[in-house]
């Protein structure tokens, strides 16, 4: 839209351009160290929102709100110095947006021109362009009311302020209250915009043309120069299995829409409602499949709410230029616990002996119970979990012998064994540490039970598909083991409501939990607090650190226009990048490309002044999966 296209655009202040309503923070300034404060400011509060939903006229709501206040000339500076702070986020972020419109846009307020003034100067918004009341006082300073020849101070005044305007051409109103849409509702205006950010009003709301919860999205709409490329508000996310409610309190903080559904979904419930979504979060038991890719047209992010990653297809997330971010250490220390209570119960034999309480059998008996102390511990998998356990175990004095199938270092007096064989023929207790990876299906079946030594303890708290349940069930039937615990199943129940099967249901000194490895207050607090955190940065800043699938880089923050470019990883698409550019004449400030086997991802700064076609160029760039404006 070319900029004379403009139609002129009425703006509300209070609520609207500012976050919060100027009497109501001039109250709570004036009335500083008096002994009702609370109770005065919350009854202009009351009376605020009984004017602008329209439950009491205007006018009265003005003159009992003054009444109230007892605020002074000497007040007002305090006020605009508070109100400065205090502009909608949306308005602060599309700051450049008013100046470049000059007479097109005007405040029409029942507000105060003292304060409303010298808080939209800012934005370059001319005094002429503020239509407001005006305070009247005695002689004192005392502010005594308004001037009542100002048209603003009546009922029905912002509609005789806009007949007085007499605007030509097309007319917006954008404001929170009711008093905004009666301009609308009066034919002064084409078309009236409910201003949600700071305040929802259903009675505005049911009468808006539109419905708009940030000045991004008024201006997306309408096609007119916007900071973000896209508003926020637009971003959906979807966040299934329980997800700590923290991470929906962020994304909503972040301004993005937020959908929670309690539980799992199955590949065909997924793929209904992937259409439209964003940001999907999910914790181990969902998978992203090749046909849940297929179904999603909107997807950006994939946040994995948990350490394991062996759920989501990541190469078919990579080749449609979705990232993938999970929480790496979130959970480590719970699991970690968890596996060590583990231990010391099965030596213990505490599954049967409570068992046994419980049906009210007294079995008082050393038999089969042990020490921890000195015995072998054999970690299998020694990343962030396995290195943890080493470091707890050996303070309670195990020996510690760890396998993995990459160079890592000991920890403490930890002893690499070459083989896994020859670690199971060592230790008493074997515990599993491994990531999921489809090729460490099976990796422990009956050959494995069978080096195990009699009586040793055998724990799995890493993926279900890693065992072969079925020989574990056997090796313990057998008594060739002295006990097990296991938290991960091959198939797991979707929702606390659907039963548990498996062959090790009812053996004997066998611990069973729900997939509970990570399931702490902490652990999952931490979660939802890390993952929307990555996700956010990678949306706002192009920040891919930490991702589990896409090359990780970061470029500085820097006053520019931020592109970033994700390509299938064939030679040259740097060159044509940088061709469209230089043809263009466009500057570069910054640029960074790194690549794996299947992608290329690139983030280029530029300078401000670009024409709308070389964004259109850039994302018919040959081999482009996605292109994204940042900023
Ligand atoms: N029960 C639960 O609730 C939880 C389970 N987990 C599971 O634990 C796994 C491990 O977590 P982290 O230690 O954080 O991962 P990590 O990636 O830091 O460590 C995994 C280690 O296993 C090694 N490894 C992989 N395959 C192997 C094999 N066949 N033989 C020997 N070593 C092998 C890797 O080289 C790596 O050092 C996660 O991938 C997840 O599946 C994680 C958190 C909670
Ligand atoms: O962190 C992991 O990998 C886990 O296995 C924990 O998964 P959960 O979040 O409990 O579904």
């Amino acid at each position: 839209m070319a900029k004379r296209d403009l139609p002129y655009l009425i703006i509300d202040f209070d609520s609207t351009f500012t976050q919060v309503e100027g009497l109501d923070e001039l109250a709570d300034i004036a009335l500083q160290g008096h002994p009702d404060r609370q109770k005065v400011v919350g009854d202009i509060r009351a009376l605020t929102d009984s004017g602008m939903n329209g439950s009491i006229s205007f006018s009265e709501s003005l003159r009992r709100r003054l009444g109230l206040l007892s605020a002074r000339r000497e007040h007002l500076p305090l006020l605009v110095a508070q109100l400065k702070t205090k502009v909608s986020d949306s308005i602060v972020r599309n700051r450049d947006f008013f100046a470049q419109f000059p007479g097109r846009i005007y405040i029409v307020s029942s507000g105060f021109r003292e304060f409303i003034e010298p808080v939209v100067a800012d934005f370059g918004i001319p005094a002429d362009y503020v239509l407001a009341n005006t305070f009247t006082y005695d002689e004192a300073g005392n502010i005594t009311g308004f001037d009542p020849s100002n048209v603003l101070s009546r009922d029905g005044g912002k509609i005789e302020q806009l007949r007085q305007l007499n605007l030509p051409g097309d007319v917006y109103v954008l404001g929170d209250g009711y008093t905004d849409y009666q301009i609308r509702e009066a034919g002064l205006a084409n078309r009236f915009y409910a201003f949600t950010e700071n305040v929802t009003r259903d009675a505005v709301v049911a009468r808006a043309d539109e419905v708009v919860p940030s000045f991004d999205e008024f201006l997306y709409q309408n096609k007119l120069p916007m900071t973000l490329s896209y508003p926020k508000n637009r971003i959906r996310v979807l966040l299934l299995e329980n997800i700590e409610p923290t991470a929906e309190k962020l994304f909503r903080e972040e301004g993005y829409q937020v959908e929670i559904v309690q539980g799992g979904l199955d590949e065909d419930e997924l793929v209904a409602r992937i259409e439209g979504v964003s940001i999907l979060g999910i914790r181990s038991k969902t998978n992203v499949t090749q046909r849940v890719l297929d179904a999603a047209n909107r997807l950006i992010a994939v946040g994995a709410f948990c350490i394991g990653t062996n759920q989501i297809d990541l190469v078919g997330c990579m080749k449609k230029g979705v990232a993938v971010f999970n929480a790496p250490f979130s959970n480590t220390r719970s699991v970690v616990e968890l596996a060590l209570s583990e231990i010391i119960a099965l030596a213990r034999r505490l599954p049967e002996k409570s068992e046994k309480m419980h049906q009210g059998e007294w079995d008082k008996s050393a038999k089969g119970a042990f020490e921890v102390r000195g015995k072998k511990l054999g970690i299998i998998g020694y990343g962030n979990i396995g290195t943890q356990l080493s470091v707890v175990a050996e303070a309670l004095g195990m020996q510690v012998f760890y396998y993995d199938i990459a160079e890592k270092l000991q920890l403490g007096n930890a002893h690499k064994v070459r083989t896994l064989h020859e670690l199971l023929q060592q230790v008493d207790i074997v515990t599993l540490h491994v990531d999921g990876r489809p090729s460490n299906t099976n990796l422990f079946g009956a050959e494995e039970f069978a080096l195990m030594k009699p009586g040793a303890i055998f724990l799995n708290n890493s993926r279900g598909h890693v065992v072969d349940v079925p020989a574990l069930a056997a090796a313990l039937r057998l008594g060739h083991l002295g006990g097990a615990a296991v938290d991960v199943f091959p198939y797991e129940p979707k929702t606390n409501s659907e039963a548990f099967e498996s062959e090790l249901r009812g053996l004997p000194n066998v611990l069973l939990t729900p997939h509970i490895g990570g399931s702490t207050a902490e652990a999952q607090r931490n979660i939802a607090e890390f993952v929307p955190e990555r996700i956010m940065q990678y949306i706002n800043s192009g920040n891919t650190q930490q991702s589990v699938n896409f090359p990780n880089i970061q470029l500085p923050d820097q006053q520019a226009h931020r592109l970033i470019h994700i390509h299938a990883n064939v030679p040259g698409v740097l060159a044509r990048i940088n061709n469209v550019l230089a043809n263009r004449h466009v500057n570069i400030l910054g640029q960074y490309l790194k690549t794996n086997e299947h992608i290329g991802y690139v983030i280029t700064d530029i300078d401000k002044q670009y024409e709308p076609e070389l964004i259109d160029e850039l994302r018919h760039v040959e081999h482009t999966i996605k292109f994204r404006v940042l900023y």
